[in-house]
């Protein structure tokens, strides 16, 4: 797989909202494709779920937030888990600037699946193998939600 031909940058802007409790910035999902890098401004607002709990990622100059998407954690066969992320509505008095690269494969008529290396009699697959089309055209048609695309391709009643 390369992430070369794959790649998409998306640059999102997150205006003053002044009654943030009624809204979201971008409601709580896993990104579908392999790898996720994510540059941050000073404002903050990106939320990553840990251990059930919603934690902040603290803005720091310079520094890259990857993500981990939801094909890594199939083709690696659950080494790599997705990470669930939401940013709240902006309480603040700037507006807040992130840009995200997705990396994603390049191919989208390969077969994708966890990597043969990584299944054996005593670990067996988790996930069904699909092409990348496929695998696109459920991203399209589902709710920006949880673990709905890995729930479809998972081999066990997760
Ligand atoms: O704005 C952010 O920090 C996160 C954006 C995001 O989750 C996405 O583009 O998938
Ligand atoms: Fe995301």
């Amino acid at each position: 797989m390369s992430c070369s031909g794959g790649r998409v940058m998306v640059g999102h802007y997150y205006p003053y909202c002044p009654e943030p409790n009624k809204t979201v910035g971008i409601a709580s999902h896993t990104d579908p494709g392999v790898l996720t890098v994510l540059l941050q401004d000073q404002v903050g607002g990106l939320q990553v779920k840990h251990d059930g709990k919603w934690v902040n990622v603290k803005p720091v100059h310079g520094a890259l937030v990857i993500n981990v998407g939801d094909l890594l954690q199939m083709i690696s066969n659950d080494k790599y888990i997705s990470v669930e992320h939401r940013v709240y509505a902006n309480p603040q008095h700037e507006p807040r600037v992130s840009i995200a690269v997705f990396c994603n494969p390049s191919i989208r008529d390969d077969l994708y699946g966890p990597l043969p290396e990584l299944v054996s009699p005593e670990v067996p697959a988790l996930y069904q193998q699909f092409t990348y089309s496929e695998f696109m055209r459920k991203f399209f048609t589902k709710e920006l939600d949880g673990k709905s695309l890995i729930k479809y391709f998972s081999l066990e009643n997760k």
